[in-house]
C-alpha cells in the first residue's frame, strides 16, 4: 500500500520520462484516440468535457479535432475559487488564458455548460476506475455534484490493475478506462 502522494510522484516521474520519447507517446495517443472514437460512450455523447493538456498529459488537440469533426460540442474547464470548476464551450472565438496551474483555460463568457461525457484527466488510473489526479480535488468535487458519463484515457505508465493506494470516501469511480 502506498499513499496517494507517493503514487502521484511516481506517476508524474513516469509521465515525464514518456514525454521525452515523443514517438512512443504519440503512438499511444493514436491508439487512445481510435479506441475513444470507437466507444459507445463517445458515439452517444453530444457535449464532451475535456482539458487543454500539459505537455506530460495525453495530447488533447487531436481529440478536439475528432470531436468537432463528429459534430459534437466541446466544453473545457475554468478553475474557480474553493477548488471549483465550471465548463465553457470551446469555439473558434473562445479566448484562452494560462492559469496558475499552467494550463490554458477559457475566459468566462455566457453560461457554464455541464457535459454529458467527461474525459477525466489524471496521473494514475486503475483498470477498475479509480484515479489519482494532480491533487486539487477539482474533478472529485465536480463529479460529486453533477451526474454524467465518465472516461479516462490511460497511457501505459498511468495504468495499474487495481489501486495500490487507499481509495478515499470522496473519490469518484470512473465508468470507463481506455488503455493504450
Ligand atoms: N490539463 C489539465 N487541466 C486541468 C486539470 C488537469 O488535471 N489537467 N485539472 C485537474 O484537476 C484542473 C486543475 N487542477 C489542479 C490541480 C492541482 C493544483 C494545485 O494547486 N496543486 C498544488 C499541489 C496540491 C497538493 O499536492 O496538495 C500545487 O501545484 O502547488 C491546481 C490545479 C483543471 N484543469
Ligand atoms: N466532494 C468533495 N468535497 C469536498 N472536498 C473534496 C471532495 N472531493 C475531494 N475533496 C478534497 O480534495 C482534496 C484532494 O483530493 P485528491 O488528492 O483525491 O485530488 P485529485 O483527485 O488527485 O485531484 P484533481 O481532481 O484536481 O486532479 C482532498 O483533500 C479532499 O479532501
Amino acid at each position: 500500500m502506498q499513499t496517494k502522494q507517493q503514487v502521484r510522484q511516481q506517476g508524474l516521474a513516469a509521465l515525464q520520462r514518456l514525454a521525452q520519447q515523443p514517438a512512443n507517446k504519440q503512438q499511444q495517443e493514436a491508439i487512445l484516440l481510435q479506441k475513444l472514437i470507437d466507444s459507445a460512450a463517445f458515439q452517444s455523447a453530444t457535449v464532451i468535457g475535456m482539458t487543454l493538456n500539459q505537455p506530460i498529459e495525453v495530447a488533447t488537440q487531436p481529440i478536439i479535432e475528432a470531436t468537432q469533426a463528429a459534430g459534437k460540442r466541446i466544453v473545457v474547464p475554468r478553475t474557480l475559487p474553493k477548488r471549483q470548476m465550471a465548463f465553457y464551450e470551446l469555439t473558434p472565438t473562445t479566448v484562452l488564458e494560462r492559469s496558475h496551474f499552467g494550463v490554458l483555460e477559457p475566459q468566462i463568457t455566457g453560461e457554464p455548460i455541464v457535459p454529458d461525457l467527461m474525459i477525466v484527466p489524471g496521473v494514475v488510473f486503475s483498470l477498475d476506475g479509480w484515479r489519482v489526479g494532480f491533487g486539487g480535488g477539482y474533478y472529485d468535487r465536480y463529479l460529486a455534484a453533477h451526474q454524467m458519463n465518465t472516461v479516462a484515457l490511460a497511457l501505459k505508465p498511468q495504468q495499474v490493475k487495481v489501486p495500490d493506494w487507499s481509495v478515499d470516501q470522496f473519490d469518484v469511480n470512473l465508468k470507463h478506462i481506455i488503455t493504450a
